[in-house]
């Protein structure tokens, strides 16, 4: 389980995360939205001791973020743009990888393949399409089996076959009781990826509860119109919706 208790953020004047209290457990799948620049891509950065937050606690598995590297390796990060070492090749990078962890002996490698990134795998990184390194970066985030799967855009710039295979190996691993927190624009794969919704709206949770909860609330049966809905309330500032004192 990742817990994160009384998170706070500011660069500069700006305030990105305000007091942010919000429980991760295992066999879930948890969507994370919010308009551009909400915090999102922050708050995952803070669980994965990338971004450093002003207060508050991260335990992940019980055990505090603070000072602690190690629990990293329970988490499969894939980013929303992947930075790689533009000459070394596809092959190389995975190679590389493998050898950093020594002590696993058994890799995941079911997307790698589906990807068709062993055909590449003499391709140099620097001359990848934007889809082939997202195809990269979510093989990545599966080699090591890991517990928590935390995927930033995942399926943006992939193709519609590419999109998926990703969609079905996450259905699977979320099957297998994994932790998986997706951030994504595309409420129809949040619909069919996630059962727990967050919504978070300047600085704040808005929402945090299941699907079922968000289309109880908003009196919507469906996904969509149901996060419309939370969107207006926003911008309407009903953050003092009595309604919503479960956030
Ligand atoms: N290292 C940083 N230094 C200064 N400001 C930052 C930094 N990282 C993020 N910000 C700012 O914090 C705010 C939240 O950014 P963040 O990337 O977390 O948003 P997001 O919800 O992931 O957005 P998007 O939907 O566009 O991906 C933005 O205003 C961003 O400019």
């Amino acid at each position: 389980m990742i817990s994160v208790k009384n998170i706070s953020k500011r660069f500069g004047k700006l305030q990105v995360l305000k007091d942010f209290n919000l429980e991760f457990e295992f066999g879930n799948s948890y969507a994370l939205m919010g308009p551009n620049g909400s915090g999102k891509t922050t708050l995952i950065k803070t669980i994965l001791g990338m971004v450093i937050p002003d207060s508050g606690e991260i335990t992940v598995g019980g055990q505090s973020v603070k000072g602690n590297v190690s629990y990293r390796k329970k988490i499969g990060y894939m980013p929303q743009i992947g930075h790689y070492p533009a000459n070394m090749k596809i092959g190389q990078l995975f190679s590389m990888m493998k050898d950093i962890r020594p002590e696993v002996d058994s890799f995941d490698l079911e997307l790698y393949e589906s990807f068709g990134l062993e055909e590449m795998k003499n391709k140099a990184l620097g001359t990848l399409s934007g889809g082939t390194r997202q195809k990269v970066s979510a093989a990545l985030a599966f080699l090591f089996d890991p517990e928590v799967l935390i995927l930033d855009e995942p399926t943006a710039g992939l193709d519609p076959i590419a999109v998926e295979v990703l969609k079905t190996k996450i259905k699977k691993e979320r099957k297998n009781g994994k932790l998986i927190l997706i951030t994504s624009h595309i409420l129809s794969d949040l619909e069919e990826l996630t059962n727990r919704a967050i919504y978070i709206f300047e600085g704040e949770v808005f929402f945090s509860d299941t699907i079922e909860e968000l289309k109880e609330l908003t009196g919507e049966s469906r996904f969509s119109p149901a996060i419309a809905k939370l969107m207006q309330w926003t911008l309407k500032k009903k953050t003092t919706n009595p309604q919503l004192s479960h956030v």
